[in-house]
């Protein structure tokens, strides 16, 4: 089975166990950066992988989505963020430079924009760590957000926080989703990708110290404190944040971004 990997430090924790301990017999592992991986998923080449939320909606009918797992965040996240040279409010008709990394909030900041700013700037694809000198503001996300950037920018915005604060919902970046076909051909890979992503989570709690220095080490130019990530970054895909992927698919839908998506489809129990 080809299982995708987000090359960022936010998908680390489910690793781990596969990582650095045991690697699942049967699986080779892509990493790439998320659009990398939500274009080789609708290109079928992975059978199995955490895609942008926002990828969902393109591949809803060849997919499944795996229950109990997601990265999200309730407000503030750390690794999604706005920085610009104007505040906010000031960016209607400036140029925004988007990181080609990203799908989920690409459309995230859009449906914001539009729908609670009102405003209508011009947006171009970026490199993943963008020279602000040619844009008014830009999207960074993952790991380029969180290394030591020595351009100064006047304004950083924190864009779970900002949708927090706007709509009241948390957000979901990305879902864990499994081919249809590949599901039904392998069920027993499945299952024990899954039991590596929980081994993995109880490493985090059980073996702490040792797994953040390993993070640290895979990822030496994060400039923040990694526990306090892997505790704003949300594993655990709970009811709460199934409703807040429900309420984003509703919004970039209304708003012409998306393709609309009416129903979650999740493996079910008896795999
Ligand atoms: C929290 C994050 O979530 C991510 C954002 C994504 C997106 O915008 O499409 C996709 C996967 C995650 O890597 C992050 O990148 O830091």
């Amino acid at each position: 089975m080809k299982l995708g990997y987000i090359n960022y430090l936010n998908c680390y924790p489910l690793y781990y166990e596969m990582m650095e301990k045991r690697p699942v017999s049967g699986v080779q592992l892509i990493p790439g950066y998320p659009s990398e991986l939500n274009e080789m998923m609708r290109n079928e080449e992975l059978d199995i992988s955490p895609v942008s939320s926002a990828a969902y909606a393109d591949i809803q009918d060849e997919v499944m989505i795996l229950p109990e797992f997601c990265l999200g965040s309730v407000g503030y996240v750390r690794s999604v963020i706005l920085v610009s040279n104007v505040p906010i409010e000031d960016l209607d008709g400036k140029t925004i430079g988007l990181s080609r990394a990203s799908q989920t909030s690409v459309v995230l900041l859009k449906s914001l924009l539009k729908q609670y700013y009102h405003i209508d700037p011009i947006y171009q694809p970026s490199d993943p760590l963008p020279v602000l000198r040619d844009l008014d503001a830009a999207l960074i996300i993952g790991n380029e957000a969180m290394t030591r950037n020595p351009e100064a920018v006047p304004y950083v915005y924190d864009l779970g926080d900002l949708w927090l604060r706007k709509t009241g919902f948390p957000v979901v970046f990305a879902v864990f989703v499994v081919r249809k076909k590949a599901m039904r051909e392998q069920p027993e890979t499945l299952k024990a990708i899954i039991s590596s992503y929980h081994k993995s989570l109880g490493c985090l709690e059980t073996e702490r110290d040792i797994f953040i220095r390993k993070a640290g080490e895979k990822y030496p130019n994060i400039a923040y404190d990694i526990s306090t990530y892997f505790r704003l970054i949300k594993y655990e895909f709970t009811q709460e944040l199934k409703d807040a992927l429900r309420f984003y698919f509703s919004v970039a839908g209304a708003s012409g971004f998306l393709r609309q998506v009416n129903t979650l489809e999740f493996i079910p129990d008896s795999i």
